[in-house]
């Protein structure tokens, strides 16, 4: 974290309200335990992973996350090159502060996350920016209906980019960077609108109640993150590792299930795959690598993380993440 300014520490670190969720999300990984199996003479792991047509060299993910250029001058092209190193995928946010083209010219494998706008006009121009910038995959966040309350950011003061940055993915036809909305009015014939008028695959971020997930499926979602926001939304929103396998349950394997929030470890992110998901997203980890050594930082939080995975993937007696199953869990 060299070099992060407090306030700014404060902004990525923080969580909404008391900070039970933040809380939560973390110690619900700290409660489980594995169960190994041993003598399966599995040799070397295979961490592969294909997810929506996206080869993977780990199921991890970058979740995304706002204002990297807060955390390193290289902002989201230092993320996405380590993303390419790594051979992962970076969920680029809507609050970006680099420009989609300036990632993507790093060869990155990119996913898109949007806040819904209700100015479609502006919308479906963006949509068409970003897919002609080259990405994979959009990913709807649908837990922000409002903006988020009791952040320590009221503490610190910091209410916005300083002078010189700006979310450059809002910028409009004529030059202007739009102010994102959170819209209220969501619903799911928006998401509706949106899966009709694009040809990538639509991933909804911040699916937490098992009715939501058979809504997501039967409205044509190609896969779901389970997420509270990383605790920066409803504080006291349940912890994402303990919503999981009702999520799980109601996508009955029609889709793949992804899953967000304190995954710290290689056993944490065994843990979630033993249970069901195919993937899962980090957020924090990768601004704290990112600030203490900019792209080479963040691949170094990618590779350790991908080290541990292996590590225990052998001590738990699986060779490869579909080896894994709820049975290893207590
Ligand atoms: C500083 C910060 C900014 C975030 N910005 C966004 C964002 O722009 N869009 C979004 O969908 N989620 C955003 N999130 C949520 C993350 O995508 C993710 O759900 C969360 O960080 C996962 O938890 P973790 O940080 O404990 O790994 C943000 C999270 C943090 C910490
Ligand atoms: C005014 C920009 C809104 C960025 C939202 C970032 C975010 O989701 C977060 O949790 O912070």
């Amino acid at each position: 974290m060299t070099g992060l300014d407090p306030v700014h520490r404060d902004f990525f670190a923080g969580g909404a309200g008391e900070e039970r969720t933040l809380r939560a999300n973390e110690d619900a990984w700290a409660r489980r335990r594995i169960i190994p199996r041993v003598l399966r003479g599995t040799g070397p792991r295979d961490l592969r992973t294909t997810l929506l047509g996206t080869d993977l060299s780990m199921p991890v993910l970058i979740a995304p996350t706002a204002f990297h250029s807060l955390a390193h001058p290289d902002g989201e092209v230092a993320t996405a090159t380590a993303a390419a190193a790594a051979g992962t995928a970076m969920i680029v946010s809507m609050a970006a502060t680099r420009p989609i083209e300036q990632i993507a010219a790093t060869g990155a494998t990119l996913w898109f996350q949007l806040y819904p706008q209700p100015d479609l006009t502006f919308q479906d121009a963006l949509l068409e920016r970003v897919t002609k910038a080259g990405v994979k995959a959009l990913v709807v966040t649908v837990d922000s209906p409002v903006f988020s309350h009791g952040r320590r950011d009221l503490r610190t003061g910091f209410t916005d980019l300083p002078p010189g940055l700006a979310c450059e993915n809002m910028r409009d036809d004529t030059g202007v960077v739009r102010d994102i909305t959170m819209d209220d009015t969501l619903s799911w014939a928006h998401l509706d609108r949106l899966r009709a008028g694009t040809g990538l695959p639509v991933v909804l971020k911040g699916i937490l109640h098992p009715a939501d997930a058979l809504l997501a499926v039967e409205h044509g979602a190609d896969a779901v993150i389970v997420s509270n926001h990383g605790g920066r939304q409803l504080d006291g929103a349940i912890a994402t590792l303990d919503a999981l396998p009702a999520v799980l349950a109601a996508a009955g394997g029609r889709i793949p299930v992804l899953i967000d929030g304190g995954i710290r470890t290689g056993t944490d992110i065994l843990v979630a795959l033993a249970l069901g998901a195919k993937a899962v997203a980090v957020g924090r980890p990768v601004i704290w690598g990112l600030a203490g050594g900019g792209a080479h930082g963040v691949q170094e939080k990618l590779e350790t993380l991908r080290a541990q995975l292996d590590h225990s993937l052998a001590l738990a007696g699986a060779q490869r993440p579909a080896d894994l199953s709820p049975d290893l869990i207590a």
